[in-house]
């Protein structure tokens, strides 16, 4: 099991202010698997990711992420629980300005020890078709070259979990679409566990298993089928 997230709430601020984003949200996700989640705008999905992938801390529940017992941890301790087991795609390609591609996906290398992270880096840009762009500075890259310049960076420690959030959002269809094709390859050489929050219903397709939220709960929860995502 790489994620097992039981009753899981989340609530942010106080008093009056307070609001309920998840209510109490369950979910099991074995080795492999491929969980599109869908829903509204405002159901929870970001939320939910972020609680899993331990960017923000859950007011309630358990949750256990690539064998390692989240809740109740310290930023730190979250930090180093993602180290190496988490990979992360936003729809923002969140690369950073002042580095190179190459440089960019050396940093998690070097930070989770790797002997050879340049070397590293380049082979994992070489596996999202970017060999000839190693030197470019995200501002002298595409859209898509740049997300495929996150996915190599979310990749390269081989975590056994990409989260990917709407990470078409900013490509056009094509481009999205090849971006989308490029991550299932690698998620299938790797092996990495695939959760993805999409409002993409074409793209939830390429999962294996479909799951729905609204208002902060998961309202259904289905192995792909044509007509799941009918
Ligand atoms: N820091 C915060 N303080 C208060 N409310 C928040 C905060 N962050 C998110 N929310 C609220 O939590 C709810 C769920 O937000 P979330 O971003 O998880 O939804 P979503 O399903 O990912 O939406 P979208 O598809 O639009 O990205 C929304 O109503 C949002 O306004």
């Amino acid at each position: 099991m790489v994620i097992d997230a039981r009753d899981v709430k989340l609530a942010l601020g106080d008093g009056a202010a307070r609001v309920e984003i998840l209510k109490g949200v369950s979910l099991q996700v074995g080795a492999g698997e491929r969980v599109a989640i869908l829903g509204p705008s405002g159901s929870g999905k970001s939320s939910l990711m972020a609680v899993l992938s331990g960017l923000e801390s859950a007011s309630g529940g358990s949750i256990r992420v690539a064998g390692a017992e989240i809740m109740g941890l310290s930023e730190d301790e979250l930090a180093e629980a993602r180290r190496g087991r988490i990979g992360i795609v936003l729809q923002a390609f969140h690369l950073i300005p002042t580095m190179t591609a190459l440089e960019n996906v050396a940093v998690p290398l070097e930070l989770a020890g790797h002997a050879d992270p340049f070397g590293e880096a380049k082979r994992e840009l070489e596996a999202v078709g970017l060999g000839h762009r190693v030197t470019h500075y995200p501002t002298q890259l595409s859209g898509g070259e740049q997300q495929r310049v996150a996915l190599a960076r979310a990749l390269a420690v081989r975590p056994a979990l990409i989260f990917a959030d709407e990470p078409t959002g900013n490509l056009d269809a094509s481009t999205g679409e090849a971006v989308v094709e490029l991550l299932m390859r690698r998620l299938a050489e790797t092996g990495a566990t695939l959760v993805l929050i999409t409002h993409d219903q074409e793209l939830a397709t390429k999962c294996s298993r479909v799951i729905r939220m609204r208002d902060g709960v998961i309202v259904s929860d289905e192995a792909v089928t044509a007509e799941v995502v009918a």
